[in-house]
């Protein structure tokens, strides 16, 4: 980025109007069928997606440009909080979520052929019932104990070298099993995960759905995954109905939270619902989430200082707890220092490129206008790394957080407006439960320290960040 403001040049592109004569944005097309594809990639895989941004804004406008992405005419807003504000305030207005055509074919498979926007459509009312804070309140003790036991279990070697990416995924995979499922099981555990990680790498595949291919093995493993919840949803609706008494309030898991639900005619939740919501969940949100909390780890082990930062504000929580004692809704307000670290490597090091929209009529922006059916694209790096929103963008300065922190629509690693994550809090919790038990017990260092980062499907250290573990007393 140069700290100029980029100047306005007239557009350069030919072909700038459509067949009805309206100006489009001005921007290159690309190569035939396959566009700027190759440009847009290696700038993700450097992992400066805001350079294929800033490139294009440079050379047509600063406002909004066109280009083609895997097959598709795309434009792309700028770089700035208005452009994130015109997309979240205008969803289902203007324009709508828009899936790559290798997620639409795993969610349609497993959904009896309902599109990702439907399926989802379906399922936003029923996130809160286990998802808002008021529910996730009752759950901090058991992600907090599941967190306490994957900790004794598998970091427990003095001085050993552990791998933290396979940890952080045992770990969150162990927690989502436990507060979705109610699964302890380690083997069966296991079991799970080789499936939804097959899912996974589907979800990022070509679009190629042929035997022997990821894709298509991901729409096996999703259809499989959908099996094995549905016979435990049905065994513990048969549980709960036959025994015909509320499940108490310490054995709620999300799986009973769903199945004593009632809907707004009072009536109880359909069953396909209740499995939909816990498959797409496990499914969607534990790559995020691990490869963020591996991301923390690498950061903390990077930057000592602020490690002892985030030490002392834990100490303190851990101190104020009696032996044995969990963690609770409170201690995680207490841990702000914490969290603006988790903020500083969202920004930084978001987990994915951000997302797609789709036009669902034709629209006016800053004078051209964007046809119905052009997908639009956000990306988080166009506003995480712009100097004027954060200063110094490639410096890690979790203090960026303190006080009012940024200004509205610039800091988005959650999306925004309606179709905002609605695993936020639960990933806020997750991973300030993993932190506080990561550094109450263990100094590290980095095993290989010339380790870098690797960016795509998600940011994360090359070889996973194996770490020599230091335990401490405190
Ligand atoms: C650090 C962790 C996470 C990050 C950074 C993250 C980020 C995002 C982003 C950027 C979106 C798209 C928003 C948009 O299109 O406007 C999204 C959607 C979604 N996320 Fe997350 N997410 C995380 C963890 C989770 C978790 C743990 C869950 C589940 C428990 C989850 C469930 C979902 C679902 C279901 C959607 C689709 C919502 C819809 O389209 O209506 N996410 N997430």
């Amino acid at each position: 980025f140069r700290k100029r403001k980029p100047r306005e040049k007239s557009p350069v592109a030919t072909n700038n109007y459509d067949s009805k004569g309206k100006i489009l944005p001005p921007g290159g097309t690309g190569w035939p069928l396959i566009g700027e594809t190759l440009d847009y990639f290696s700038k993700v895989k450097q992992g400066i997606p805001q350079k294929f941004v800033m490139d294009r804004m440079n050379k047509y406008s600063s406002k909004v440009f066109r280009t083609s992405l895997i097959g598709e005419s795309v434009a792309i807003l700028g770089n700035n909080a208005e452009g994130n504000k015109f997309l979240f305030s205008n969803e289902k207005k203007l324009v709508q979520v828009w899936w790559p055509s290798s997620v639409e074919k795993i969610f349609a498979t497993s959904e009896n052929n309902k599109s990702t926007n439907e399926y989802l459509k379906g399922m936003r009312k029923l996130f809160p019932l286990i998802l808002k804070p008021d529910v996730l309140v009752e759950h901090i003790g058991k992600m907090d104990d599941v967190v306490k036991q994957h900790f004794q279990t598998y970091w427990k070697c003095k001085e050993a070298v552990i791998n933290v990416g396979e940890m952080s995924k045992k770990c969150i995979f162990s927690v989502a099993c436990n507060l979705f499922l109610g699964i302890n099981d380690a083997a069966k555990i296991d079991q799970l995960e080789k499936i939804v990680d097959e899912v996974a790498t589907g979800l990022h595949s070509m679009p190629i759905d042929l035997p022997g291919t990821a894709l298509n093995r991901g729409i096996k493993a999703s259809k499989h995954m959908r099996k094995i919840v549905e016979t435990m949803v049905r065994q513990r609706k048969h549980d709960y109905f036959s025994a015909r008494q509320k499940i108490s309030v310490s054995e709620v898991d999300f799986m009973s939270r769903l199945i004593q639900a009632r809907d707004e005619n009072g009536e109880n939740l359909k069953e396909e619902d209740i499995i939909s919501v816990l498959v797409g969940l496990m499914e969607g949100g534990y790559a995020t989430l691990h490869n963020t909390i591996t991301v923390i780890m690498y950061q903390l082990a990077e930057f000592p200082d602020v490690y002892n930062l985030v030490l002392t504000e834990q100490k303190e929580i851990a101190k104020s707890k009696e032996t044995g004692e969990k963690l609770s809704w409170e201690d995680l307000r207490k841990m702000k220092y914490s969290w603006n670290v988790v903020c500083e490597v969202l920004r930084i090091l978001p987990p994915g490129i951000g997302s797609f929209k789709e036009a669902i009529t034709d629209f006016s922006y800053e004078g051209y206008t964007i046809p119905k059916g052009w997908k639009i694209h956000w990306i988080f790096h166009s506003t995480h790394k712009n100097p004027e929103y954060f200063p110094n963008p490639e410096s890690f300065d979790p203090s960026r957080f303190q006080g009012d922190g940024p200004i509205p629509y610039t800091f988005v690693p959650f999306g925004g407006g309606s179709r905002m994550c609605p695993g936020n809090e639960y990933a806020r919790v997750a991973m300030l439960i993993f932190m506080h038990n990561a550094v109450t017990k263990f100094r590290w260092e980095k095993f290989i320290p010339s380790e870098g980062i690797i960016y795509y499907p998600y940011p994360r250290p090359a070889q996973g960040l194996p770490i020599r573990l230091h335990p401490h007393n405190l």
